[in-house]
């Protein structure tokens, strides 16, 4: 049990927001409820997700990332549950080890359980992210909101997500609940779910409901998901032409720059903002 206050900090991307949690050696415990309440917006300190900041090896899944990567970002959304990967929380990871002193601004190797993520982060706290490459996997999905329904594109960036093009962003409605997909079993372990218009060329806004968080200001991975299922739709592709496709991707939030190369690899820029500081009672983690 935790009997020490413990220092945590607040941050944000895009205004997908987040608890931090330095933790180097992995001595707290944090299970799913004790998260749920310090992001809790009312009685907690309030969060879409929590930044356990831990390093590799004291962490038995990052262990064996530890040669590649010094520190492992333990993501868990804003309900206590684990996630893959987070795109904008990877940026605010990036940048509270640079202000902490941990690390230098420049290249930098993250851990996460979606694998090592490569960082290059800017002194002005504008980080970019090597996101790896997206999975598309052929199942046909259908997102329906309030009477309408969409196809949806099933694109995975190690967290699973459903991209639908709508009409207009509206039309998604009030995306408190998960909005219903189908078919059942496609996504066994839930999903992240996009909406999104054009805005121009190679340049779309989206809304998402994020799985463990509901509708958020802004998703990371799903401005990558958007981009690739917007890329296929518009017939580019990379890996055929040799030839970058970058979009412009615009969240309630902010703005996301989302470029895919030849090779498969995703590249997310955005920034990443440290918000304030101080310390967490114990008795809020207490079971
Ligand atoms: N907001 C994140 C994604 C966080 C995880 C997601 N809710 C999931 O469960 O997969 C991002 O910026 O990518």
């Amino acid at each position: 049990m935790n009997t020490s206050p413990i220092a945590f900090l607040k941050g944000h991307g895009t205004q997908n927001d987040f608890v931090i949690v330095p933790d180097p050696d992995n001595a707290l415990d944090l299970p799913a409820d004790a998260v749920a309440r310090l992001c809790d917006r009312r009685a907690g300190i309030g969060g879409d997700g929590l930044l356990h900041v831990v390093r590799s090896a004291a962490h038995p899944e990052a262990k064996a990332m530890a040669d590649e990567a010094e520190w492992f970002m333990d993501y868990r959304n804003g309900d206590g549950s684990i996630a893959e990967m987070c795109g904008n929380g990877v940026r605010v990871f990036a940048w509270y080890l640079v202000r902490a002193g941990l690390v230098e601004a420049g290249d930098l190797a993250i851990a996460t359980r979606g694998g090592v993520k490569k960082a290059h982060i800017a002194k002005t706290g504008d980080v970019t992210v090597s996101m790896g490459r997206a999975l598309l996997p052929e199942a046909g999905v259908t997102v329906s909101v309030d009477g309408r329904s969409w196809p949806a594109r099933n694109v995975n960036m190690g967290n699973p997500h459903a991209v639908a093009f709508v009409d207009a962003l509206d039309h998604a409605g009030d995306l408190r609940a998960v909005p219903p997909y189908s078919p059942a079993g496609v996504y066994p372990d839930g999903v992240n779910i996009e909406f999104v218009v054009d805005r121009g060329p190679r340049h779309v806004a989206m809304r998402v409901h994020e799985r463990g968080a509901g509708e958020t200001l802004s998703c990371g991975t799903g401005a990558c998901a958007v981009a690739v299922a917007a890329a296929r739709r518009d017939g580019a592709d990379p890996a055929l032409t040799g030839t970058p496709v970058t979009y412009t991707v615009d969240l309630p939030g902010g703005t996301l720059v989302i470029t895919e190369h030849p090779d498969g690899e995703i590249e997310m820029t955005g920034p990443a903002v440290i918000v304030a500081e101080g310390v967490i009672d114990p008795a809020l983690l207490a079971r």
